[in-house]
């Protein structure tokens, strides 16, 4: 069968994250958010029929979002993705809301940026559609800087995909369009729910991103200053700070555990330093050493640094082990407590290694207060 075209980017073993673009567009759209995204996913962005690297044939008209959301299904399929997230911008966003309501059981997570519940009615497509079918895209492609991007901004590649987009695909997307209305199963969406709402965006205004936070439990709705319909293209920062806290929340919260414990100017320094070479270290320790593990509650965190310095003692790490010690000053341990630490080391590590730990301590101890 043939597929939508495709671009996978990121490690396989890594969770999936499928990304669908707007009407008019190509994966282009995703250009300077995919690539951060896909440090911590296996990112698969696609191409609506008829735009980009998509056959035309794979709509036709009087399609429904229905059909383009079994497209999609069939391209995560192929690549042996059974549950996903999934994010996407305008229609590639009505698609993600049909999956969530029809076909939950593959969605793990959803974001909709400017897109909706509706599009207006169908009145609007209609006329779209027959415009399009009559007199191709030409005249559209003209004007969709004014439809996409606040000011003078705009993405050559972006308006040149669309004026090369396909006349007969790009009408069967608009009854799509036409024909959708979502909104009386909106409180039906169980699945994780962001919407990201452009405050510029002429085709999907904040206040149709507020109906479906409105009626999705527990959705969460972040607005963008400067930013019209195509959001991840002209704001890519501020839409990847709202991914990444919406699908890495493991990194998200242990970001913040890394930063109580091991202090903002440690984290800051680790942060400036890293490269492309070393993010997704980076990334795993956020998430898993302290997005799982120092913040399970079953022991105190006073317990787990006794126990971190131990094991720093037994392997001779010093240099972890000099940011530990200052990691027990801030959970609470004494000087007196970490020197009892260092000292049942000398039974159980040896007294070199306790010899080496006590002269790390001491100057660390010495640095941070004093007290030595
Ligand atoms: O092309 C537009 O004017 C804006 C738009 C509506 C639905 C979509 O995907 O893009």
């Amino acid at each position: 069968m043939t597929l939508l075209n495709h671009h996978a980017e990121g490690p396989a073993s890594a969770p999936p994250l499928l990304l669908g673009p707007s009407l008019g567009t190509s994966y282009a759209l995703w250009d300077d958010v995919a690539p951060e995204l896909s440090i911590t996913h296996r990112v698969v962005r696609w191409d609506l029929p008829g735009h980009g690297g998509s056959a035309a044939g794979l709509i036709r008209a009087g399609a429904s979002v229905g059909d383009l959301a079994g497209r999609v299904l069939a391209l995560a399929d192929s690549l042996g993705i059974e549950r996903f997230a999934y994010a996407g911008v305008s229609l590639g966003g009505a698609v993600g809301l049909h999956l969530a309501v029809h076909h939950p059981e593959r969605l793990t997570s959803l974001a909709a940026i400017c897109s909706s519940a509706h599009f207006n009615g169908s009145k609007p497509w209609e006329e779209r559609a027959a415009l399009v079918r009559r007199e191709g895209l030409a005249g559209l492609a003209d004007n969709a800087g004014a439809r996409w991007f606040a000011g003078d901004f705009t993405v050559p590649r972006l308006v040149r995909d669309h004026r090369g987009a396909d006349p007969e695909a790009y009408a069967a997307c608009c009854d799509a369009l036409a024909a959708f209305d979502l909104r009386d199963r909106l409180p039906e969406i169980a699945v994780p729910t962001l919407l990201v709402a452009g405050r510029e965006d002429p085709a999907t205004p904040p206040a149709h991103l507020r109906e479906i936070a409105d009626a999705v439990p527990g959705a969460t709705l972040v607005e963008l200053p400067g930013a019209s319909h195509l959001a991840p293209a002209q704001c890519p920062k501020a839409v990847l700070t709202a991914l990444r806290a919406h699908f890495g929340q493991g990194a998200h919260l242990g970001m913040a555990v890394r930063r109580e414990v091991l202090g903002d100017q440690h984290v800051d320094r680790a942060q400036t330093r890293q490269t492309p070479f070393t993010a997704r270290f980076q990334d795993f320790i956020s998430r898993y050493a302290w997005g799982e593990i120092w913040t399970d509650p079953t022991l105190s965190r006073r317990e787990r640094s006794m126990i971190t310095l131990t094991a720093l003692v037994a392997h001779g790490h010093y240099d972890e082990l000099a940011m530990h010690v200052r990691a027990a000053r801030r959970n609470g341990l004494t000087p007196e407590e970490i020197g009892a630490v260092l000292l049942q080391t000398a039974v159980y590590c040896g007294v070199p290694a306790a010899n080496s730990a006590f002269a790390t301590a001491q100057r660390v101890l010495a640095e941070e207060d004093g007290t030595s």
